[in-house]
């Protein structure tokens, strides 16, 4: 199958002070579409760069990205973006949020209200609509961010640790939510978190990074399927050894990192 979104021996390096800063070399990555990629690794090995380059806000001093295998050359709408922050803004209500990006696109109001009301359904925001952001919690909030990205129908979505700053409880039922609007959509995900669980029961595939400069060290196709269970996942057979395996391997590179 044809690879989604494809990084072919991407390198970059920031003209930082008092030297350069080679953050990604000759690394190369493929993701089907519909598929539910996790990437893992230390801090600062480049994650959130390798987001950037799909993204299009950034371009590779090397190599090539390509999404549907189209070099990528700007940010568009069949990429979406959701980071730690919701970043909503403040002065608009939660629908106004929601529609913001295709109402600018000028797409007609009544037909993209209709299919945002339809998203802040499926998020569980129903009724909800026409509060301001100071008058949600911080899951609702990136609720919205979840309607906000999905809306304009994105082949992918490229997701910098969104439930970072949730507590464990929110955390558990977005990371649900999520994987039911990714079963029901097919959007390609490409996903960034530092907890291990997290990774193990939102992937089909993982993806463990080096220290900078970032590469792929590992690559763990999980064994579990798509139809899976918070709370059944822990009792499948292979799910210690892969955690246990996963858990050693990051350490291990972000001990590399310090060392
Ligand atoms: N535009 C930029 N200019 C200069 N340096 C940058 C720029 N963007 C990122 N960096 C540096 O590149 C390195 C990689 O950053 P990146 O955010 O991709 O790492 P990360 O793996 O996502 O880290 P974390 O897990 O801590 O979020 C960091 O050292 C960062 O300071």
């Amino acid at each position: 199958m044809t690879a989604h979104i494809a990084l072919e021996k991407v390198s970059l390096t920031f003209a930082a002070k008092p030297q350069p800063l080679t953050v990604l070399q000759n690394i190369s990555l493929a993701l089907s579409p519909g598929e539910f990629v996790v990437l893992l690794g230390p801090s600062g090995c480049g994650k959130s760069t390798i987001l950037n380059l799909v993204a299009g806000f950034t371009k590779p001093d090397s190599g090539q990205v390509l999404a549907g295998g189209k070099a990528v050359q700007q940010p568009g709408p069949s990429r979406g973006m959701i980071f730690q922050q919701p970043n909503l803004f403040p002065w608009l209500s939660v629908l106004d949020n929601v529609t913001f990006g295709p109402r600018l696109g000028k797409h007609l109001k009544d037909e993209v209200n209709a299919q945002a009301l339809d998203w802040l359904t499926r998020v569980g925001l129903k009724g909800f609509e026409h509060h301001a952001p100071w008058q949600l919690s911080g899951g609702m909030k990136q609720r919205v961010a979840l309607a906000r990205a999905w809306l304009p129908g994105p082949d992918v979505l490229l997701l910098d640790e969104p439930f970072g700053a949730l507590d464990a409880q929110t955390r558990l039922m977005m990371q649900e939510l999520l994987r039911e609007a990714w079963l029901e959509t097919r959007t390609t995900l490409l996903f960034v978190t530092h907890d291990v669980e997290e990774a193990l029961f939102l992937a089909d595939r993982i993806l463990v990074m080096s220290a900078r400069p970032g590469k792929i060290v590992e690559e763990i196709t999980l064994p579990f399927g798509r139809d899976r269970d918070i709370e059944t996942i822990a009792g499948h057979p292979q799910y210690s050894d892969i955690k246990q395996h996963v858990l050693h391997r990051v350490r291990l590179e972000a001990k590399r990192h310090l060392s």
